[in-house]
């Protein structure tokens, strides 16, 4: 199985310790969520997982494999694969063309292209196509394939993101603040289809602010504050810590508590 682990991680920036000595494990088959405060330091961990930044001190491995000083496309193609707060669009291609970015395919051109070139690159971009096709469908966008994407709501374009980590068939999914931008009725559905990725060799691990949404599809729960990991366990059990009730006080979390 699966095996993403974070093993006392730190990451500086000047005097501020964005993440102060976080360990953890992440297994495949469950959705891990990690929530905390603005600041808490959640976004930078995603950032050191998937070598956009790296380690101040301490180390992260997926199974037995070191991701330390692998650079982020490496790290992508071991399978680590992330989605941004702010997605990156591609406003004037369709939605499969952007989703197609993620399918990771090599897909060359130019004049050097023999016939069997072309064949090969015609093959490997109808691949493509059907891997993005495949995960449009998984996220429910599949009938807007052909839209241009410029015309996609919020909501569609995180989605749209969604696919495109999904095209690139992660073993580790990261997913930051999914539900941003989206409306009531598409976070539920979206809980929904997040639940319906879990798989004996996918990691899903999930930043979020929305805390319905957090409590309906995590089976575990990492509390982040001032960067470090204050509390972890299943929904109901991070809801009871009493350092979790002070970082969240007067917030939605605790209307949530007792779901
Ligand atoms: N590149 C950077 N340079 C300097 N400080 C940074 C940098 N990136 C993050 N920080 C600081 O690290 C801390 C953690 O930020 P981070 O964005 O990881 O928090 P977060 O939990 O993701 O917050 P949010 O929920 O608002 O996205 C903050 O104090 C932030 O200002």
């Amino acid at each position: 199985m699966t095996t993403l682990s974070v093993d006392h991680v730190v990451r500086a920036f000047g005097g501020v310790r964005a993440v102060d000595d976080v360990s953890f494990q992440a297994g495949a088959g469950s959705i891990h969520a990690i929530i905390g405060p603005n600041g808490a330091g959640k976004t930078t961990l995603f950032n050191l997982i998937s070598g956009v930044l790296p380690p101040t001190t301490g180390a992260v491995r997926l199974d037995e494999v070191s991701l330390h000083d692998k650079p982020s496309h490496q790290i992508a193609e071991l399978g680590v694969i992330r989605t941004f707060q702010h997605p990156r669009v591609f406003t004037g291609w369709t939605v499969r063309d952007n989703v197609m970015l993620g399918a990771h395919l090599e897909v060359r051109t130019g004049f050097l292209s023999t016939i069997l070139g072309v064949r090969r690159q015609r093959h490997l971009k109808a691949l493509a196509e059907e891997r993005a096709d495949a995960a449009l469908g998984e996220v429910g966008l599949g009938d807007a394939a052909d839209l241009v994407a410029g015309h996609l709501t919020t909501g569609q374009e995180r989605l749209m993101d969604m696919a495109r980590a999904l095209a690139a068939r992660p073993r580790v999914l990261l997913l930051d603040e999914p539900a941003a931008g989206l409306t009531p009725m598409e976070t539920r559905e979206l809980a929904q289809r997040l639940k319906a990725l879990k798989g004996p060799d996918r990691v899903i691990i999930v930043i979020e602010h929305d805390m319905s949404l957090v409590f309906d599809v995590a089976d575990s729960v990492m509390v982040m504050n001032q960067g470090r990991l204050i509390a972890s366990g299943s929904p109901a059990q991070v809801a009871q810590e009493a350092a979790v009730r002070e970082a969240y006080l007067g917030s939605e979390m605790l209307e949530h508590a007792g779901d």
